[in-house]
């Protein structure tokens, strides 16, 4: 964990011009840094990149750390090792077949959002991230300090996530709200700037394979339950991030089925 946060500082602190290899208007690339600070972006730097299979993908990341590679990898694969447990837990909760789910999740998707936040210069909140949810089952965020903040269901309020050391974020996204066909609810959650520091951050989303439909499971949908989503892939998500522009409906919302 320590060694992901000091590769992700380390590679923000790098050249611009070795940054800015990654820049890119193209947001299906399995690599990508972004800098531009509009729209989600209200003021923080951006790295995404693929990190399932590493072999495919690690060859495609920043080499400027020289660790990079070998520090952020180590980190994806441990990481993802955590998460592929915890859904294991969750789909068990869910009385949901798990042979069907979990080779799914074994070819599934995992990328990692690596965020740099600059300290904040007035005072008040500013916010970094804007409001948003992830899109797939679930995401694990490492932070370097607090900052992040999560919108409660019952009270529409925002909370602080406290921060203790050496502990992991999780978090609902928007493919497990589906799948689960409202049982469990994706978490909007926003990145408000530190008063003191810096802050980086690593947050890694697991799904399932680039163009597999995410449906809502059988086992939880019958004639007092009905399907409340259509199906959708990561592929769709893309599409929709790329088609959606000009209004500020969210992926969830898009996808759930009217009952009037
Ligand atoms: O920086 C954080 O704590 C949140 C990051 C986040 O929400 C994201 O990368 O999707
Ligand atoms: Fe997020």
């Amino acid at each position: 964990m320590k060694g992901a946060l000091q590769a992700a500082s380390e590679f923000f602190e790098s050249s611009p011009k070795s940054k800015a290899k990654f820049i890119s208007p193209d947001i299906t690339k399995p690599v990508r840094y972004d800098c531009s600070n509009d729209g989600l972006s209200k003021s923080r730097s951006l790295l995404k990149h693929y990190a399932h299979p590493l072999d495919e993908w690690i060859h495609f990341w920043p080499q400027e750390p020289p660790s990079y590679r070998e520090k952020m990898g180590k980190y994806a694969v441990e990481i993802r090792r955590v998460a592929l447990d915890i859904l294991d837990a969750i789909f068990q909760s869910l009385g949901l077949h798990q042979a069907y789910i979990r080779e799914k999740l074994e070819q599934g998707m995992q990328f990692l959002a690596v965020n740099s936040y600059p300290q904040s210069t007035k005072p008040g909140v500013t916010v970094g991230l804007a409001p948003h949810s992830d899109y797939g089952f679930i995401t694990l965020i490492l932070p370097s300090c607090p900052g992040l903040e999560v919108m409660e269901h019952h009270t529409k309020s925002w909370k602080t996530v406290l921060q203790p050391s050496d502990a992991i974020h999780v978090h609902v996204g928007d493919h497990l709200e589906v799948l689960s066909n409202g049982i469990f609810r994706t978490l909007v959650h926003r990145a408000v700037l530190h008063s003191e520091k810096n802050r980086v951050s690593v947050a890694s989303i697991h799904g399932f394979p680039m163009d597999e439909k995410v449906k809502s499971a059988g086992e939880l949908v019958d004639e007092e339950h009905p399907k409340l989503y259509r199906e959708s892939s990561f592929k769709d998500f893309l599409d929709f991030l790329l088609s959606r522009r000009n209004n500020n409906e969210s992926y969830i919302e898009s996808l759930r089925i009217s009952t009037i």
